[in-house]
């Protein structure tokens, strides 16, 4: 067991494919915690308090905003989205990695404040996929795709700023691309200097 988890997040534009990918890399890889964030937006159909969001009132979202209960937290369209601090502070230190799937805005305030974080960014083969695949979901009104593809463009650009880009095209290459981001991660020599020394034995590196 590793002592202390990496944090990851990976963001990209609505309906790209975020949600899918890293409940495959949950299912597949050992360790892995995705963070359930809190959020002011009604539930879509099917979705459940607790396990797709935790889902709360303006009001109450402000007050834990005031009492610093969020690691980062931001608007998104026209909601309150944010990352609940404590949970993610002990899985970290349980040796699990934490998957934050959260917007751009929210990436750039951990990686400020965690910039050992890894940012991963999720991109669509091309913006007319993008379409189809928020339209499929069936979730959104016509003014509400026309907004989220709007801001898919300007989300794009923020890629420049991340560690990986993945372009979903192919939902089995894509979900590999992560898992192999997060298990390649987890072997980097920095991350394993107490191991080598327990097997080689003695403190010196
Ligand atoms: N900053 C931040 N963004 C979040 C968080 N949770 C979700 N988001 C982002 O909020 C946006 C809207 O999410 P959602 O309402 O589920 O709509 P969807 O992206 O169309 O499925 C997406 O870009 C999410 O990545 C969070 O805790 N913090
Ligand atoms: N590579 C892919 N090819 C085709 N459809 C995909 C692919 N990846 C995801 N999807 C579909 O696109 C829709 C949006 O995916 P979702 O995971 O909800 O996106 P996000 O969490 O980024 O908003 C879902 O219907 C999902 O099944």
């Amino acid at each position: 067991m590793r002592e202390q988890g990496m944090l990851i997040v990976v963001s990209g534009p609505s309906g790209v494919g975020k949600g899918t990918l890293c409940n495959i890399l949950v299912s597949k890889v050992e360790d892995v915690f995705l963070s359930t964030s809190a959020t002011t937006r009604l539930p879509r159909p099917g979705e459940l308090d607790g396990v797709n969001y935790i889902f709360m009132s303006h009001e109450n979202f402000e007050d834990k905003i005031k009492k610093g209960q969020f690691l980062e937290w931001a608007k998104v369209y026209t909601n309150y989205y944010g990352t609940p601090k404590d949970v993610v502070i002990k899985k970290l230190s349980e040796g699990k990695d934490v998957i934050l799937e959260i917007d751009i805005q929210g990436a750039a305030q951990v990686k400020k404040n965690y910039p050992e974080g890894i940012f991963i960014f999720i991109a669509p083969p091309s913006i007319e996929e993008l379409e189809k695949r928020i339209i499929k979901r069936g979730s959104d009104t016509k003014d509400s795709v026309d907004l989220r593809l709007k801001c898919a463009k300007e989300e794009i650009q923020a890629a420049f700023d991340y560690d990986y880009v993945i372009i979903n095209e192919d939902l089995d290459t894509a979900a590999l691309m992560l898992q192999s981001i997060v298990l390649a991660e987890r072997c980097r020599v920095s991350r394993n200097k107490k191991k080598l020394l327990e097997i080689k034995g003695g403190s010196q590196l």
